[in-house]
């Protein structure tokens, strides 16, 4: 074959191949599905409510379910063919409305009582006094002081601590209710200062431990509680709110036992008018103080003792007046919505200074949910803690705090008349480590 001849054989192999070439590039353009159309359609734009919250459409809309048995199919929100047969609608006979009627309760006039001295009570004169209650009762929180404390020095003071040691210093918080993020802090403090300070010694270690625990416990926050006179003579008023044996009567007899030894005149309000039983133990309380008791009617207005307790305070000249409300269960909003009339209807006569929250902290995490509902109906202005000495988890105290932003400003250490301890920060602390 001659030369030429090959070159024209090469020529048209080349000229057959670019045709093809050709032909299939302009196939497979066809064949290209575009998604520009789809890429250029306007997305919903967002916008920012007034909160400075941006809304935007969701990324994954919720298509219209074609289901028809109204149950749920195989996978999220799966939905049966568009062609399946359709529920017809159907007449469903209800019953009938029966409307009751409220009854007006008959609401007699408040009574009040005046205390009768009890012979095996202890005297006005033998109440304790409250400075360094909480050091003296530290026997009581020994409960938590196992679990926490002991716990804690027995491991921070062991020296050099390893990552197992860090978790395990972790449930120890966890154990006594500190709370997942008190608990994160505290270990971040505790491990970056352990380092930085060079702790080595098992005191060195309690020192920072304390230092820690204190400064979570918010020492700055006033915990004074609000009992004394207005300027121009009005009482100062107080309501004891909580659940049912949470221990708010106990607590509002304690109280006023610290105020009248110290030389002030109390006027207790028996509002918990659900149960006979609970005006007659303030009303007890009251004659072991000497304070008189302002009761209503069983099932009595409860918003009404509050108001004529407080009237009848201001006539007396009375310095404080001192309401022990009922125990509401926070799940149940009329008497929750009441709690909050109580307050408003004593409003209208004078301020209400205290509303002291009572929680029972062998609760937990159950006294969280209730002080969340409380704080809903009425601003809480102090927290009570009872039953710590019954309890492991004393690190409730951390929680509470933080959940409501509220002070603990008050401790029940016992069911003796002079187990209620001012909430001091470092006082507790150290009744905990010991
Ligand atoms: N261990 C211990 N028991 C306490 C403490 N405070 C109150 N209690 C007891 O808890 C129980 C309930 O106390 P109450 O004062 O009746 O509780 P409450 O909240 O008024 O209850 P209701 O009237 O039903 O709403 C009583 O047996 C008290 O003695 C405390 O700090 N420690």
């Amino acid at each position: 074959m001659s030369t030429s001849s090959l070159i024209w054989i090469v020529v048209a192999v080349v000229a057959v191949l670019a045709v093809a070439l050709v032909v299939g590039v302009v196939l497979a353009r066809r064949r290209r599905i575009s998604l520009t159309d789809q890429e250029e359609t306007p997305k919903a734009t967002g916008y920012k409510a007034g909160s400075g919250i941006t809304f935007a459409p969701s990324d994954h809309p919720v298509a219209e379910r074609t289901e028809v048995d109204g149950q749920p199919g195989v996978g999220d929100d799966a939905a049966v063919p568009r062609d399946s047969v359709k529920r017809p609608l159907v007449d469903v006979a209800l019953p009938d409305a029966v409307v009751v009627e409220p009854k007006a309760p008959e609401v007699p006039e408040p009574e009040v009582t005046e205390p009768e001295p009890i012979e095996d009570e202890p005297a006005l004169d033998d109440i304790e006094p409250t400075a360094g209650r909480l050091e003296r009762l530290r026997g009581r929180l020994s409960r938590s002081r196992s679990t926490l404390g002991t716990g804690l020095l027995g491991l921070l003071g062991a020296g050099d601590l390893d990552e197992d040691s860090w978790t395990e210093v972790e449930d120890t918080l966890l154990l006594a209710d500190l709370g997942a993020a008190t608990t994160m802090e505290i270990v971040e403090k505790l491990r970056a200062e352990i380092v930085s300070r060079g702790v080595r010694s098992a005191e060195q270690a309690r020192a920072l431990l304390r230092e820690v625990l204190v400064e979570k416990l918010r020492p700055e926050l006033d915990r004074s509680v609000h009992a004394l006179p207005h300027a121009e003579g009005k009482p100062a008023v107080a309501l004891v709110v909580g659940v049912n044996g949470v221990g708010k009567t106990t607590t509002t007899g304690k109280l006023a036992r610290v105020l009248v030894a110290d030389g002030r005149t109390v006027l207790l309000g028996a509002a918990d008018t659900f149960r006979a039983a609970a005006a007659d133990q303030l009303q007890t309380w009251g004659a072991r103080v000497g304070a008189d008791t302002v009761r209503g009617p069983e099932n009595g207005d409860p918003a009404s003792v509050a108001f004529d307790s407080v009237k009848r305070g201001i006539d007396l000249g009375v310095d404080t007046v001192l309401i022990d409300t009922a125990g509401r269960l926070h799940t149940k909003t009329g008497l929750m919505d009441e709690l909050g009339k109580v307050k408003r209807v004593v409003e209208k006569l004078t301020v209400v200074d205290e509303v002291l929250l009572v929680l029972d902290a062998t609760t937990g995490q159950n006294g969280l949910t209730q002080a969340r509902v409380f704080a809903d109906v009425v601003a809480i202005t102090g927290i009570v803690l009872t039953k710590l000495d019954g309890t492991a988890k004393g690190g409730i105290v951390f929680q509470v705090q933080r959940e409501l932003g509220v002070p603990v400003k008050l401790v029940g250490l016992g069911e003796g008349a002079d187990d209620l301890a001012p909430f001091e920060p470092g006082a507790f602390v150290d009744a905990l480590l010991g």
